[in-house]
């Protein structure tokens, strides 16, 4: 890929996408057959760097997947024991790499490293480490106090069953502790201490868990109850739904087009909490149909798309969408209970703030909130900086769909979840 792409102002026609498998039930689903004690094939698995990350440790660490096509994967159950007692992983910057797989890895008893790219370095990770601790595991930094790189070693039970985690930062901490702790058999008692964000994230875990054997009862997700000698069973076969947070982009194109877009892999009834992002975009405008396995989005075009507030704390992937419709309503808009923006691929608000304000937009960045409101004409061929965060890249395309060509620095972020983003997108446009 070039190092930047131009996109020109564009009309949009009606159309479909088919969506790239999900990210997160991708490496929830990859780890969970890999720890079952039998075979299982998983269809429409996402090609993409944040899934190459996790099948390369997995066969570090000798699971046996053979890989049918570039979607699909026979994985062999390794019985909740990795084969591998010793390994070297990069987990490069898929969050839903590193933590699952730090958590799984230090409840067993091996010798094992993990690092990422630079940015997962400055990705707290301190929560989860002593969650992990008070159960018996042995970890220790390998950088910097409470962030990878980190050094696990063979894990001796302490015998403390319940435990305590904070679930401010990152809602994969608990995701990571759900699906590894009954690794060791022992019947577990999680308490989230403080405000749990992204909470429909957790709701994948337990969903994605209980189709591979194991049910988890929780209190309003505050205190989760792990049952003692439970294992992982694969189904048969899975299929994977397509990604929520990559359909945010076509969707809100829909909106801001008023022509009819089709993305196709998910229905209103997937198990991914980012399907609410429809329902944002209903609030402030949008026409929703729904099929078997689709969804279409479109705007009656005699409707202005109305101003919002909203508090996106459950949808914080799509939440990035939800700042390029605000620059389309050209009115105050807010959207609030962000902070983890903070500590993800870059710093999503103030990258948001920078980047938007070179477009001449005017915004206000709050700790945890964005406040934007875009009051003249946008400036035409910005030079949209990326930070190495796909979602930059991807939201900010939608910019040329309101008539401002604008340019996109490394598109080739994009590769994290969505490698062929700017040819669905290319295609959309007549
Ligand atoms: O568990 C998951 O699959 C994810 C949880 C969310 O992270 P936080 O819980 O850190 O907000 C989300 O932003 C990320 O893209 C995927
Ligand atoms: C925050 C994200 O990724 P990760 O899974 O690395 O946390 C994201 O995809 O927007």
């Amino acid at each position: 890929m070039k190092d930047f792409i131009f996109l020109p102002a564009s009309n949009i026609r009606d159309s479909h996408v088919r969506l790239p498998g999900s990210k997160s039930i991708s490496n929830r689903t990859l780890l969970l057959a890999a720890l079952s004690d039998n075979e299982c094939v998983l269809h429409d698995v996402l090609d993409s760097d944040d899934t190459q990350r996790m099948l390369e440790a997995l066969a570090q660490l000798g699971v046996v997947i053979e890989t049918i096509d570039a979607n699909s994967h026979r994985v062999h159950g390794s019985k909740q024991r990795f084969p591998n007692k010793d390994a070297q992983l990069f987990l490069g910057n898929a969050g839903t790499a590193f933590r699952p797989l730090t958590a799984a890895l230090a409840l067993m008893q091996g010798h094992y490293e993990l690092s990422g790219v630079p940015r997962m370095h400055e990705r707290p990770i301190g929560d989860l480490v002593d969650a992990l601790r008070l159960s018996g595991a042995d970890i220790t930094y390998l950088q910097n106090e409470a962030y990878p790189p980190l050094k696990i070693h063979p894990w001796r039970d302490n015998e403390q069953r319940t435990i305590p985690v904070k679930g401010n930062v990152s809602s994969q901490f608990l995701t990571a502790l759900l699906m590894s702790l009954p690794l060791t058999g022992q019947a577990y008692t999680i308490e989230v201490v403080g405000e749990l964000i992204s909470k429909p994230y957790i709701d994948i875990t337990l969903k994605l868990m209980a189709q591979f054997g194991i049910v988890i009862e929780h209190e309003q997700h505050q205190v989760f109850h792990l049952p003692a000698n439970a294992l992982y069973h694969a189904p048969e076969s899975l299929h994977v739904e397509g990604d929520a947070s990559s359909a945010s982009y076509f969707l809100a194109a829909g909106l801001l087009t008023g022509k009819k877009i089709t993305v196709e892999g998910i229905n209103e009834k997937s198990i991914q909490g980012d399907v609410a992002f429809v329902d944002a975009l209903v609030q402030i405008g949008a026409h929703v149909s729904y099929g078997d396995n689709s969804i279409t989005v479109w705007r009656d075009k005699k409707q202005a798309i109305q101003a919002f507030d909203f508090d996106a704390n459950h949808i914080p992937d799509a939440a990035m969408t939800l700042a390029i419709v605000a620059v389309a309503t050209g009115q105050e808009c807010h959207i609030r209970n962000i902070e983890s923006w903070r500590v993800k691929e870059t710093d999503r608000l103030s990258a948001m703030t920078a980047e938007l304000r070179k477009l001449g937009v005017h915004v206000v960045e709050g700790q945890d909130y964005i406040s934007i409101h875009a009051q003249a004409p946008l400036k035409p061929n910005v030079r949209i900086d990326t930070y190495d965060d796909h979602r930059m890249a991807m939201c900010f395309s939608l910019i040329a769909l309101l008539g401002t060509p604008i340019i996109i620095n490394e598109p080739e972020c994009v590769n994290k979840t969505f490698p062929t983003y700017f040819e669905a997108f290319a295609k959309l446009c007549v």
